[in-house]
């Protein structure tokens, strides 16, 4: 705003979350200077260790990493973050109808659930594996069945596709799991294209990489937590970082750019937008952007998430022969895992809270939530999960600066026709953010490659 202190730099970052940064990285690499104008006290966006309240953090928001992530391998990798399998020893519960069972995960089906109806869920899911391989990840709109598979939701493909209620029920889980929306929000196409992404240059993405522990993207996690990746790089980055620094309008002018935040205003050759689309529709562009982008940006919702999680004395599903992992379809709570730390000294169930279930407890007390949560990780673990140490939650949807997680996703009819402006530069103003990312897309990954390739895009223009 006028009497704001201006800065000056060759490049304005929005957005101190791992696209953010890893851009911030590459450009300052490549002898740019660079501010990162955060809305935050904090880096690390979407990446964020949850207080529990003893001095210690849990995974609020992303948390695994596995194989093909290579970007975030590497970035974790050069900032001394090691990671450590996420506890996957035993049985997974499967609480449905209101009964619960136990099943084990390396079956000839892999990680499915025992649901009446499981070889019509098999064959779906090898049709949409057969339909992924057609996609070119991140332009899912040059495929020939673009059209066809960019009008129909998830919901109305999965209802031809398959007879039984437990394939539904299943399909529609995975929907809510990967994505935290329901099969009827989303496109058949924006979920082809996710499986697509979940690989690299050299390994096609598959479904089955997207959804596992074991072998898949939920194989390891980050000691210490997750947010150390952005923490740590943030603390290479140093002053360049402004925080509390709220972009309220980005300005095309004289060859060059203003960004005015809140307290500051600074002026660049170019600005990077790094964030989601629907969270970066919250900016005042002058110049008004390009109608395909500036309507792309009101087409790309948030999924709606929360992370539920409980502190135990000991992991005491581990003796019970259990990983911890359990999928319900009641409660709050429809997927959980153990989030202990890498040496068991205390259990931790995390458990997610989705969609419509998260919607339910709006305007709800901590304590009601809590409650909520409790309820279902007794479900599925027994009478001993009733009563925690101590117990946390991170709503995403109520978080102004992400509005919602784990990714923007969108219906039917926005990636054929406005799928192109996701990455297309708008004159000096660039796009970053997970959604942008060719490989895994909605991940940690993809933020990462998302930073670099338009650092790649960039330091040529400057
Ligand atoms: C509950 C949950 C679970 C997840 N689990 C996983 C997982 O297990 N593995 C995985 O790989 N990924 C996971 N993810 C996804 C992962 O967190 C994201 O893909 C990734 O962190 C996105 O990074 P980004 O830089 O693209 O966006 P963000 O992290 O959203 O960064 C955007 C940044 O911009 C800032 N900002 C927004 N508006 C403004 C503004 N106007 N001015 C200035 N700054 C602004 C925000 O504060 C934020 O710091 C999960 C996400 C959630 C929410």
């Amino acid at each position: 705003a006028p009497g704001d202190p201006a800065l000056t730099a060759d490049v304005v970052i929005v957005g101190g979350g791992l696209s953010g940064l890893t851009a911030a990285r590459d450009l300052v690499g490549g002898g740019k200077s660079v501010i990162v104008l955060e809305a935050r006290d904090r880096a690390g966006g979407r990446v964020y260790g949850m207080p529990l309240g003893d001095g210690t953090t849990s995974e609020g928001g992303a948390e695994f990493i596995g194989p093909t992530q290579d970007r975030i391998a590497a970035l974790a990798t050069s900032l001394g973050v090691q990671t450590f399998p996420t506890y996957n020893t035993g049985k997974n519960v499967y609480y449905r109808n209101g009964k619960r069972s136990l099943y084990a995960t390396d079956g000839l089906l892999g990680a499915v659930p025992p649901d009446w109806g499981i070889l019509d869920l098999e064959i779906a899911m090898l049709r949409i594996g057969d339909m992924a391989k057609k996609i070119t990840p991140g332009t899912p709109w040059t495929a020939a069945e673009a059209e066809e598979w960019d009008s129909q939701t998830v919901h109305t493909w999965s209802r031809g596709a398959t007879i039984s209620n437990g394939a539904r029920f299943l399909l529609d889980a995975f929907i809510s799991s990967t994505l935290s929306c329901r099969s009827k929000d989303v496109s058949m196409l924006y979920v082809l294209n996710y499986v697509a992404s979940a690989g690299n240059e050299t390994n096609p993405g598959n479904i089955d990489r997207l959804i596992n522990t074991k072998a898949g993207g939920q194989e390891s996690r980050f000691v210490g937590g997750s947010q150390e990746v952005p923490l740590r790089l943030a603390a290479q980055l140093g002053d360049r970082i402004k925080y509390n620094a709220p972009v309220r309008r980005i300005v095309q002018e004289n060859g060059g750019v203003r960004v005015e935040a809140d307290g500051v205003n600074v002026s660049a050759k170019r600005v990077v937008v790094a964030m989601s689309p629907a969270i970066a529709n919250k900016i005042e562009f002058l110049p008004g952007l390009p109608a395909s982008r500036a309507q792309l940006m009101q087409r790309f919702p948030m999924g709606s998430v929360a992370k539920f999680v409980a502190v135990y004395d000991t992991p005491f599903w581990r003796a019970e022969g259990l990983t911890g992992q359990a999928l319900a379809d009641s409660g709050a709570i429809d997927a959980t895992f153990d989030n202990s730390p890498p040496d068991g000294s205390r259990g931790i169930l995390m458990g997610f809270i989705n969609q419509t279930n998260i919607r339910r407890l709006d305007g709800k007390s901590p304590a009601e939530v809590t409650a909520a949560g409790l309820d279902s990780f007794t479900k599925m673990f027994g009478t001993k999960a009733s009563t925690p140490l101590r117990t946390a939650f991170q709503r995403w949807d109520n978080e102004t600066w992400s509005g919602g997680g784990p990714v923007g996703y969108t219906a039917p009819g926005v990636l054929t026709e406005f799928g192109p402006a996701l990455r297309e530069p708008c004159g000096l103003v660039h796009w970053a953010g997970t959604e942008t990312s060719t490989y895994w897309t909605g991940y940690m990954d993809g933020a990462v490659r998302s930073g670099e390739r338009v650092a790649q895009e960039l330091l040529p223009l400057l």
